[in-house]
């Protein structure tokens, strides 16, 4: 990688969270924004931390905010490429950008140091991928993608970030599931519903143990 050092880190938190009824990304678990939890997981792992959201975004004081670009184009895709933009302006000439979801508390403490690992060009996009299952949004990204997905959002209807993903060089990298008192717990377990909220707080009480 450029810079040999840890990349920058862009958490997504641009979506609607409908299924959450409320912004999940400021949504409480055990006592504290879910947000904090997943920057306290990735500051130690990234060179630099921000922020994906809408303009206006209120729901953390403490990372810079990189608004979607493209606000009439939404879905993550959107996110990743203000996230290349934004990265490509940093002093350190990072060679890739790291994103994760706001609504994935249980990051791995490995996870930039397993990805980084299979970065060894400037082309590669390296997933992330539990369970058999590959997590598009929880990727590294090359910043010389950036113009390339800009013109692809430009000239495509399809958002989805596999059908992206499915036009480059791209490796998914898997980690191992935890077993816990509470249960099997998935590193990329999804809170999407006050539901998982729920779930998600069984297994931080358990492990905090
Ligand atoms: N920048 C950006 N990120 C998005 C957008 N839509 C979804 N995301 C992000 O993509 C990731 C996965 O999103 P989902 O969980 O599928 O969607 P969501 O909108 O967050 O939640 P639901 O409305 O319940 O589907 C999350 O990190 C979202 O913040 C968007 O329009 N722009």
């Amino acid at each position: 990688m450029t810079g040999d050092g840890n990349p920058p880190g862009l958490i997504l938190a641009g979506g609607l969270s409908r299924r959450m009824g409320r912004d999940k990304a400021s949504a409480l678990l055990a006592g504290r924004p879910m947000i904090d939890r997943i920057a306290e997981r990735l500051r130690p792992q990234v060179s630099s931390l921000a922020l994906n959201a809408c303009e206006g975004f209120a729901g953390v004081r403490d990372l810079p905010l990189v608004p979607d670009l493209h606000m009439d184009r939404p879905g993550p895709l959107a996110g990743v490429l203000a996230g290349l933009r934004h990265a490509a302006a940093l002093p350190d000439a990072p060679g890739h950008l790291l994103t994760v979801p706001a609504d994935t508390p249980f990051l791995p403490t490995d996870l930039v140091l397993r990805l980084v690992g299979q970065a060894d060009d400037r082309t590669r996009i390296v997933l992330a991928s539990s369970a058999g299952q590959i997590h598009p949004v929880i990727a590294l990204w090359p910043l010389s993608l950036a113009d390339d997905l800009e013109g692809w959002m430009a000239s495509s209807d399809n958002r989805r970030l596999q059908s992206y993903i499915a036009r480059h060089p791209a490796i998914a990298i898997d980690f191992a599931l935890v077993d816990t008192p509470a249960g099997t717990l998935d590193p990329f377990f999804n809170v999407n519903t006050p539901e998982d909220l729920a779930t998600a707080e069984r297994f931080i009480e358990v492990l905090s143990r």
